[in-house]
């Protein structure tokens, strides 16, 4: 990859490219599909396959579309409704990227995904390979949420995330979210006509600095709005990708991304990766209780890279099992790193406080002599 004058970047090499289109870009006013946009976004992303890339397509749209099959009026309330609605879209949505795609002789494959398939390590591995099998075949993935089986507890809630969470795990070194806007702004431009584009970001915390304001709200079928857009970004930095927010009106654009333009918001990836097991630990685990540690602790863990020991815990919020993602806080609840436990909540409430060598004459047994051992765990700050 080399820079370009006007900022973009040029690719000459093979990238895996990671492509999110949102239902608002998917679908018109009217809740029908948008034909001419998923014309386009098929050609384009059969020209980047052409041109020996790897790709792969995270949809979402199939909440949208099923309402527009079922004649409802707006995005269903409650649960059970959007599991249902999503049933029906999910296929519809299938069907027509099929017959897209298969006009261009383009082989497809749906991907539904819960947030469970990535949280335990051995189906995380096992989804990387398929993806891995598919791209080796030349097949483009289609990915969404499978949201008719989903658990509230235990979903991604929107796609940003979930193609975030994607490029993560296969190691892309692009992401491109295609939305109704064009860019990110300082402020909504739906609501603010005064709002100023903002071309690249170089780290998602400056947006904090720049004072950006990001609605929460999408539009009508959309989830998430900008806010799931910029966490998006977040996780895509910290893994090595690089992250575009560019307009789903014109798919074709990302072409000339790919050769250099500087168009839509790009957020530059981060320089130093962590490995691929920790950011699994500090993005995909969903933590199940806290630990607060001392002074000394919280110490020893972000400037000495150690283990945590039991003798520097404090408190234990939440239950949790051996081996369970438990977050670690300082003394005033702020998170300092995330990590894999050794002990269940209820053997941790026995040996907090404690030294490492009385913990076999307390439980009866020793698993481990740390807590969280280093290679578990991971500081917040390099995240
Ligand atoms: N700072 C901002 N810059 C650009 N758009 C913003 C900003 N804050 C909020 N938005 C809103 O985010 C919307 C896109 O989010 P959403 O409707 O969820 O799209 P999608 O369906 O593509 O995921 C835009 O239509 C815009 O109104
Ligand atoms: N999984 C849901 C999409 C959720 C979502 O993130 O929607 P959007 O904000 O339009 O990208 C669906 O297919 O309807």
């Amino acid at each position: 990859m080399t820079a370009c004058a006007d900022g973009g970047i040029s690719v000459a090499q093979s990238q895996t490219v990671v492509v999110k289109i949102g239902t608002s870009s998917l679908t018109k006013k009217t809740g029908y599909l948008a034909i001419s946009v998923i014309a386009t976004l098929v050609e384009t992303l059969c020209a980047l396959q052409n041109a020996g890339h790897r790709v792969i397509l995270v949809s979402s749209g199939a909440v949208g579309v099923g309402c527009a099959r079922l004649n409802l009026a707006e995005r269903p309330k409650t649960i059970s409704m959007k599991q249902a609605v999503a049933a029906v879209g999910q296929g519809r949505l299938m069907r027509v990227y099929d017959d897209f795609f298969t006009s261009l002789n383009q082989p497809i494959a749906q991907v539904l995904l819960t947030r469970t398939d990535l949280v335990q390590r051995s189906r995380y591995v096992n989804s990387y390979r398929t993806f891995r099998q598919l791209l080796q075949l030349k097949v483009i993935p289609i990915v969404n949420e499978n949201d008719t089986v989903a658990i509230e507890e235990l979903r991604f809630g929107d796609n940003d995330t979930l193609s975030a969470q994607v490029a993560s795990l296969v190691g892309a070194d692009w992401l491109f979210l295609l939305t109704d806007v064009d860019r990110l702004y300082s402020a909504d431009p739906r609501s603010n006509p005064d709002a100023q584009p903002i071309h690249i970001v170089e780290h998602v915390e400056q947006l904090e600095d720049l004072q950006v304001q990001i609605g929460d709200r999408g539009s009508q079928w959309g989830t998430g709005g900008m806010l799931t857009k910029i966490e998006a970004a977040r996780i895509a930095a910290n893994a090595g990708v690089r992250t575009v927010i560019t307009d789903g009106q014109h798919p074709e654009n990302l072409i000339k991304i790919l050769a250099g333009e500087s168009l839509g918001t790009q957020f530059s990836p981060k320089k130093t990766v962590a490995n691929a097991r920790k950011r699994w630990i500090a993005q995909s685990l969903v933590p199940a209780g806290k630990l607060y540690l001392d002074a000394g602790a919280v110490k020893a863990i972000q400037t000495g890279g150690k283990s945590l020991l039991p003798a520097g815990i404090t408190e234990i919020e939440g239950e949790f099992e051996q081996r369970s993602s438990v977050q670690l806080c300082d003394a005033q609840g702020q998170e300092i790193a995330r990590g894999i436990v050794n002990y269940s909540h209820s053997e941790l409430a026995q040996i907090m406080g404690h030294q490492s060598e009385e913990i076999s004459k307390i439980l009866g047994y020793t698993s481990s002599d740390t807590v969280v051992h280093r290679d578990n765990l991971v500081i917040s700050q390099s995240l």
